[in-house]
């Protein structure tokens, strides 16, 4: 049986001033990796402080890791691995006591396991932290987040400030996570870099969760540019004909069009001809995001 690892049911936080986080109904499993993706202001950070316990929620339920988040809080920050989308980190310690502190905490650390992060994510753990830049700074909560190999990583924002070579290393290191059965929850913007490593996406706008999928099926919800070169001219309107195609063009025997779909009839169709070349275009997660978008684009003013 796969675990459920967090367990939402009409999560809602309400400020003062306005509405953070709409009924959210949420089941992240055991050994997956959840992008929670939205533009700024969306209702990540709520939902990601609510879960931690940092913020109360005004409505509804949730457990994370069978943990209630009203009453297990303490618990919940020992267990889960948290990195918050603004790190406060205590300037005149180095990076080096911070994880001692850490791991005197969590009731013991692997010196070997700060030696390999530290290594991986090249950082000077020996500096004070205050002195650090917003990058180093990252990397030192991102270590700190993985001290003592937590079940469960909840990142907001993990690759925030960090270059591209330490950025992947960070996305391989959360694949190794995920490959020892742990789970990682995580937020950003960085389309790309979720579609890289997440199972699975919530997408949450003006406090709402959009839709929640495998990446594979929000691109397959999308349609898809074609173009089939051919050794022979080929009949336009066999094509025109074909269901799931839009925008159907032949030129220079070679077909443009928009799939839509299924492109079971297309296979089939093509199979009749000899076919030279077939460039598609997929699109890619951001096509998907901004189409969520943009359908909404009426309903809040929010610019992405
Ligand atoms: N302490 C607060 N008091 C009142 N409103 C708040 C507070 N924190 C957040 N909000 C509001 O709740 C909504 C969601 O904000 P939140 O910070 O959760 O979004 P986000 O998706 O994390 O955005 P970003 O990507 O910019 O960090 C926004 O309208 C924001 O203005």
């Amino acid at each position: 049986m796969t675990t459920s690892v967090i367990h939402t049911q009409a999560l809602a936080k309400v400020y003062r001033t306005g509405v953070g986080l709409q009924p959210l109904n949420l089941e992240i499993k055991a050994g997956e990796i959840f992008g929670f993706l939205g533009p700024n202001g969306a209702g990540k950070t709520t939902a990601i402080r609510t879960l931690m316990g940092y913020l109360r929620p005004t409505g509804g339920e949730a457990q994370v890791l069978g943990l209630d988040v009203r009453r297990s809080t303490r618990e919940i920050h020992a267990q889960v691995g948290y990195l918050p989308g603004e790190l406060r980190l205590a300037p005149h310690l180095t990076a080096q006591e911070l994880f001692g502190i850490l791991g005197r905490l969590r009731g013991g650390m692997s010196v070997r396991q700060v030696h390999e992060l530290t290594d991986r994510f090249g950082l000077d753990s020996s500096r004070p932290l205050g002195t650090l830049s917003k990058g180093n700074k990252q990397k030192v909560g991102l270590i700190a987040a993985l001290l003592g190999q937590p079940d469960l990583l909840i990142l907001d924002e993990p690759t925030d400030g960090l270059d591209p070579l330490v950025h992947d290393e960070v996305l391989q290191v959360l694949r190794e996570f995920r490959r020892e059965g742990r789970t990682v929850f995580l937020s950003s913007h960085v389309l790309t870099e979720v579609e890289q490593v997440a199972d699975r996406v919530g997408i949450i706008r003006g406090g709402r969760l959009v839709t929640v999928a495998r990446v594979a099926e929000l691109k397959a919800q999308l349609p898809h540019r074609l173009e089939v070169r051919f050794a022979q001219p080929v009949p336009e309107s066999v094509f025109q004909t074909l269901p799931e195609l839009r925008d159907v063009q032949i030129e220079h025997q070679t077909l443009r069009c928009v799939v839509v779909g299924e492109a079971d009839h297309l296979i089939k169709t093509l199979a009749a001809y000899r076919v030279l070349e077939i460039r598609g275009h997929q699109p890619s997660l951001e096509d998907v995001f901004l189409s969520f978008y943009r359908e909404e684009a009426h309903v809040d003013s929010l610019a992405f």
